[in-house]
């Protein structure tokens, strides 16, 4: 009976997918012959061939077809456990040959309601936004920044990879989002070395915390407000108080202040635990170069996300007239590239010499990419535009800038993003 009822719902799908692709044929038809039947989807394709995909080649039924991917939580735990998966989703998943711990199944598997996913063994995670991770080449030991950290699926692959020492701070402007960052790390538990503060990423001034600090015995169980104990859910009425002051400071000003950013979590081995306040929220003043900047910097900037597969289906539920308001606006554009060269040029204050930024967005325009890259470049002498080695082996393509990378759902077989790396030279 369910077999049968799944078997039908299948087949609407299949149907829905033939009409539309027959309806994307019409415009594309009716467009060539002069005949002006300008429609959202029409206005989508124009833009995209503006960009960098070609419009006779993307088509909705294709993408919506593209395998849906998983990460393998834990990797270093064994690939065996693949098996285990299998059978909670009762599917064979493929490897990604290109990237370790990546999973491909057909799109019409669902991964959310498998056992794996409850018991926190895999999370689903486009191979693209893999790929921005390990452009970034954390090693074991390096203290990282992801300044756009929510929700948190680059984040989680970062502390993987990160293991135990070193450490990441994650920020966020949007306190909803960061939120739910921090219950996939319980989730996950991936949050021993981790500490996420709500704050504006163009203003963001905190240095990582070295974690030379031990919670000493007195310190522990001595009442020192002061000090940061433990992580706990339940916050004292004081701690409330205080974020809850710094959240309205905040809302009566446009941005938060760098000062003001919020606390929301921090992992034992964060650095944060032993510490003051005073201390946790000293201040990278000035334009660097700090010693004890960041080892890596993640900028997955926001954007108008017109390559992100996920996104662009959205607009089948939230109506393609709203496209033009959410994606193709002009105004919106300037406004976003805007904040994105602040965010970048402000994760790169906070960098290390010697150290290495990685800026990534699924948009696909020039304007928000390139264009952003070639601003950046020509006000900071001290960044250079580096050579992504992995990149050797993934299927994505050159940008418009040597050695900058874009994937596109065609040739990459993902969702759109565009990598560019920056070394930090002394002067
Ligand atoms: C593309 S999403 C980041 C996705 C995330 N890196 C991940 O892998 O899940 C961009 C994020 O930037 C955040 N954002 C927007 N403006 C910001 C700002 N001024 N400072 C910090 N974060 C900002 C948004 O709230 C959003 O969560």
């Amino acid at each position: 009976m369910l077999e049968k009822s799944i078997r039908e719902i299948e087949r609407e799908r299949q149907g829905l997918q033939a009409q539309e692709k027959k309806l994307i044929v019409e415009i594309k038809k009716s467009a060539k012959q002069g005949q002006m039947v300008i429609t959202s989807i029409d206005l989508l394709l124009n833009f995209l061939g503006e960009q960098c995909i070609d419009p006779t080649d993307f088509d909705m039924a294709r993408l919506d077809n593209l395998r849906r991917i998983f990460r393998l939580y834990k990797i270093a735990l064994g690939e065996e456990r693949v098996a285990e998966v299998e059978r909670h989703i009762d599917c064979k998943p493929q490897k990604v040959e290109w990237l370790p711990g990546f999973f491909a199944i057909p799109s019409h598997v669902q991964i959310a309601g498998s056992k794996s996913y409850r018991d926190g063994k895999i999370y689903g995670m486009d191979a693209a936004s893999g790929a921005a991770v390990m452009a970034l080449n954390v090693s074991s030991g390096d203290h990282v920044l992801d300044l756009c950290a929510a929700p948190g699926a680059k984040l989680c692959m970062l502390l993987d990879i990160l293991g135990d020492s070193g450490s990441l701070t994650g920020v966020d402007i949007a306190r909803h989002r960061l939120a739910a960052c921090r219950t996939m790390l319980q989730k996950y538990a991936l949050g021993d070395r981790c500490r996420l503060f709500v704050a504006d990423g163009t203003l963001f001034s905190l240095l990582p915390s070295e974690g030379h600090f031990e919670l000493t015995y007195a310190n522990k169980y001595e009442e020192n407000t002061d000090i940061y104990k433990e992580w706990t859910p339940k916050r004292s009425w004081k701690e409330r108080k205080r974020s809850s002051r710094a959240r309205n400071v905040s809302a009566s000003q446009l941005v938060p202040r760098a000062q003001e950013a919020e606390l929301i979590f921090y992992g034992p081995h964060s650095g944060v635990v032993g510490i003051s306040r005073t201390e946790l929220f000293q201040i990278a003043s000035g334009s660097g170069p700090f010693d004890s900047g960041y080892d890596k910097v993640l900028v997955d900037a926001e954007c108008t996300h017109d390559g992100s597969i996920k996104h662009i289906q959205k607009f089948e539920h939230w109506g393609w007239n709203t496209l033009e308001r959410r994606v193709l606006d002009a105004q919106r554009t300037d406004v976003l590239t805007y904040l994105q060269l602040q965010l970048l040029t402000n994760g790169f204050r906070l960098l290390k010499v010697g150290g290495s930024l990685v800026y990534s967005t699924c948009s696909l325009t020039v304007a928000q990419n390139e264009d952003v890259v070639e601003q950046f470049l020509s006000g900071n002498t001290s960044a250079e535009l580096q050579e992504i080695n992995a990149a050797a082996k993934w299927p994505c393509k050159i940008g418009r800038l040597p050695k900058t990378l874009r994937f596109d759902p065609l040739t990459s077989q993902t969702s759109g993003l565009f990598i560019a790396k920056f070394k930090k030279l002394a002067l």
